[in-house]
């Protein structure tokens, strides 16, 4: 179901791929339980942020997603000029999360990685494999906006201080934390008969077994860095979300970050390209275009 299917005109390209990126958004905030973020058992490891607040500001990107998603039909190239306008309507995506949400940032790395897919597959509605679209939006991140201001952002101080690359260059890299770790995972639990929940569960854990989320970083720094790494090893390792010795180490990895304030941000945004482009693939499986 979409959150924006009730009108009775069919939908275009655009507007189905703006319901997708919203849908995979509210997903992501609903699934439960995740380590230290906000879903619908409470508020994680944030003092400012509640699952009302997450779905609010998922709803309000879905004009930017639109945007960008029609932006990349008109101009239909990977050059400057789209990658400027994407810049443009991320920015203004950017500014309807704050308003929605009196000023917090709930979604700001989930605009750039879903908004770069989002018109990656609208690119080429004919190539829709996870890789495909994947690889198209890498080349986007690639493109320098020459508007795009530079501020001194959690993630930069945390690339100054720790030399990684964060968002950025998780995007310009073809999202390899999605595509050899969440994807994979959230298919062979569901392969597995772990259930939708618990693989996405496994998918998130999976990227945060490899991720530089630079929100840990920032706030709990290498040694909150290697808990959230080695702690979803350990889920996984001891059989997933779907098992009972994985619950427990789950549940520990839970207090854990919680009580280093580190908050696995940048994973869970992550996850909700994984659903994305997982979705973008099924509808291509199922003909549509
Ligand atoms: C290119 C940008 C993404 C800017 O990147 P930069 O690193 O400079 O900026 P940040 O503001 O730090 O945002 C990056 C967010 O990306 C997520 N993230 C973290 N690590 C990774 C990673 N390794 N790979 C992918 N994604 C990652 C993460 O987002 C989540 O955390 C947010 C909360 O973070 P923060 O504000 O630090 O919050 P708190 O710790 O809670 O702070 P306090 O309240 O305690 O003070 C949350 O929003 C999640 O989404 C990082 O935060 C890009 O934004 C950009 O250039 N935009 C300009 C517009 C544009 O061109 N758009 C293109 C449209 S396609
Ligand atoms: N569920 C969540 N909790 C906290 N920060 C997030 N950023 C994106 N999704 C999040």
């Amino acid at each position: 179901m979409h959150a924006f299917n009730l009108q009775s005109r069919p939908l275009g390209l655009a507007e189905r791929l703006a319901d997708l990126a919203v849908d995979a958004l509210i997903d992501e905030a609903d699934l439960s339980p995740k380590p230290a973020l906000v879903d619908r058992r409470g508020s994680g490891a944030h003092s400012d942020l509640h699952l009302g607040l997450m779905h609010a500001s998922a709803l309000s990107l879905w004009p930017a997603f639109k945007d960008m998603a029609e932006a990349a039909q008109q101009l239909a190239r990977i050059h400057l000029p789209l990658r400027e306008a994407l810049g443009r309507s991320g920015r203004e995506g950017e500014r309807a999360m704050l308003v929605t949400t009196g000023g917090v940032n709930t979604h700001r790395g989930a605009i750039w990685a879903l908004g770069l897919l989002v018109a990656a597959a609208a690119l080429e509605p004919g190539s829709r494999a996870a890789g495909s679209v994947a690889w198209r939006a890498a080349r986007l991140a690639l493109l320098e906006d020459r508007h795009a201001p530079r501020p001194l952002s959690h993630g930069a101080q945390v690339a100054q201080r720790y030399g990684v690359g964060g968002a950025r260059e998780e995007a310009q890299q073809g999202f390899p934390a999605v595509l050899q770790w969440g994807l994979p995972q959230l298919r062979r639990s569901r392969a597995r008969g772990h259930g939708e929940q618990n693989a996405r569960l496994d998918a998130l854990l999976a990227i945060m077994t490899r991720l530089a989320d630079t929100c840990v970083l920032y706030r709990a720094g290498e040694a909150g860095l290697r808990a959230m790494q080695d702690g979803a090893r350990a889920v996984l390792e001891a059989g997933g979300s779907a098992s009972l010795a994985g619950r427990r180490r789950l549940h520990q990895l839970d207090l854990q970050l919680l009580t280093l304030n580190a908050s696995p941000g940048g994973a869970a945004d992550l996850l909700a390209a994984c659903l994305l482009l997982d979705r973008i693939e099924a509808a291509a499986d199922q003909g549509a275009n």
